[in-house]
């Protein structure tokens, strides 16, 4: 039997960075996804006790590791799906070596943080049993816009399935795939963090909730309130293609907060009262044209102090600032989405701001060789199909 299950990526419309500090994000999930496919195999044909595979379509690289050395490496792992635990530092050690002999690419090294977090849940999960998976993604990596979270939770989602420790518990609509029920996604998602935690060092949780719940969410210590969007939010993301790698920005903020500890608290908090302000802001109800507009005035100031105080947490970059010029010389506002230092930008498209606007902005973006493209905002999370 072949599981595939698949997870969509997230914008963060305010809070990211100030949230790992305690204060409240505003997240939605996007409709871009990750899609990890599971297959268990007997084991080896010649006896042998077979192999752990990980084939990773978009960059063209597959990994093998026998799992008679992952045993060796990691001992008699496995049988935890039901209890979520943290990798320690000596099976993290383990991992570490059994990434040693594998052929990654010099220019593709930053993938060995996805493959430690790939052989973690493989083996807490299923064990030393021989299986093979392969991922596909839709969404640029490291480029802010959960990618890592992404393939945590459609790994997640399909491990624990294969392991038979979360069944599908209804339709989503969609012929194709099914969801889970609320305790499932709830087990998946501690998961992910765990998975997470490893790319990340020391990630919120906020990624992987949005990517396993999906909708739009407010996010603070670890409590997830669902908002109830009315009217739609519409965003245009530029991606500057300036790569970067969260677990160094977010050490690089704690080290400005422990340097500055009182103003960066002030900065935090800052940006909790926008997160909170958003979240209600988000949730109005507009019905005609004079509503809707100052809602959107509303939403494109708070995105806007946020960008400020992105810049004062030291996580912007010249191409972002670039594209906060371009969309502002078209009064539209833009702030960065994720980890900042490059990667993706959001501008908030108002609903009666006219298409040729739109188009001409897109242009100019392209022309500094960044690219743009439009999301849906808000849908649906993790699901699953079985084949
Ligand atoms: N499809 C994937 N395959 C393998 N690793 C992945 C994949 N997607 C994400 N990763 C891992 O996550 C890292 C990117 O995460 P991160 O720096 O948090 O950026 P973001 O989550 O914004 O895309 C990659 O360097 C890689 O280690
Ligand atoms: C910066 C942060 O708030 C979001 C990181 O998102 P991304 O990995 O850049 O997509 C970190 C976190 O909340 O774990
Ligand atoms: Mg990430």
């Amino acid at each position: 039997m072949e599981v595939r299950a698949r997870a969509p990526g997230k914008i963060i419309l305010a809070g990211e960075h100030a949230v790992v500090h305690g204060s409240a994000a505003v997240a939605a999930a996007i409709d871009l996804y990750t899609t990890s496919s599971l297959r268990l195999l007997p084991a080896g044909e010649d006896g042998g006790a077979g192999a752990v595979e990980l084939d990773l379509r978009d960059s063209g690289l597959t990994f093998s590791w026998p799992c008679s050395r992952v045993r060796a490496a990691l001992g008699e792992v496995g049988g935890k799906a039901g209890a979520p635990t943290p990798c320690s530092p000596d099976e993290l050690a383990a991992v570490a070596k059994l990434l040693e002999g594998q052929e990654i690419p010099e220019a593709k090294i930053w993938l060995s943080a996805g493959l430690s977090a790939f052989l973690f849940l493989y083996t807490s999960i299923l064990g030393c049993r021989p299986g093979k998976a392969v991922v596909t993604s839709d969404l640029p990596i490291g480029a802010g816009l959960g990618s890592s979270a992404a393939f945590c939770v459609s790994m997640s989602g399909a491990l624990l399935t294969a392991a038979g420790a979360v069944g599908v518990a209804g339709g989503s609509g969609d012929e194709e795939w099914e969801l889970f029920g609320k305790d499932d996604l709830e087990l998946v998602n501690q998961w992910a963090f765990q998975g997470e935690k490893i790319i990340h060092g020391k990630p919120s949780g906020i990624d992987n909730s949005v990517s396993t719940f999906g909708s739009m969410i407010k996010f603070k210590k670890g409590e997830l309130t669902n908002l109830k969007s009315r009217n739609p939010v519409k965003m245009l993301i530029t991606d500057t293609r300036v790569g970067r790698n969260t677990k160094a920005l977010l050490a690089g903020v704690s080290e400005r907060a422990s340097r500055h500890p009182d103003a960066m608290a002030s900065v935090f908090n800052a940006v909790n009262s926008i997160s909170e302000e958003l979240s209600s802001v988000v949730e109005l109800a507009a019905e005609d044209e004079i509503a809707i507009t100052t809602r959107e005035d509303k939403l494109a100031e708070l995105m806007e102090m946020n960008q400020g105080l992105l810049q004062c947490m030291g996580v912007s970059h010249s191409s972002i600032e670039t594209v906060l010029r371009t969309t502002l010389k078209y009064s539209l506002v833009s702030k960065l989405t994720g980890a900042g230092g490059g990667g993706c930008v959001l501008t908030l498209t108002p609903t009666l701001s006219a298409h040729t606007v739109l188009e001409k902005v897109a242009t100019e973006l392209e022309s500094h060789g960044f690219r743009c493209f439009k999301v849906e905002v808000g849908g649906r999370g993790l699901q699953v199909c079985r084949a």
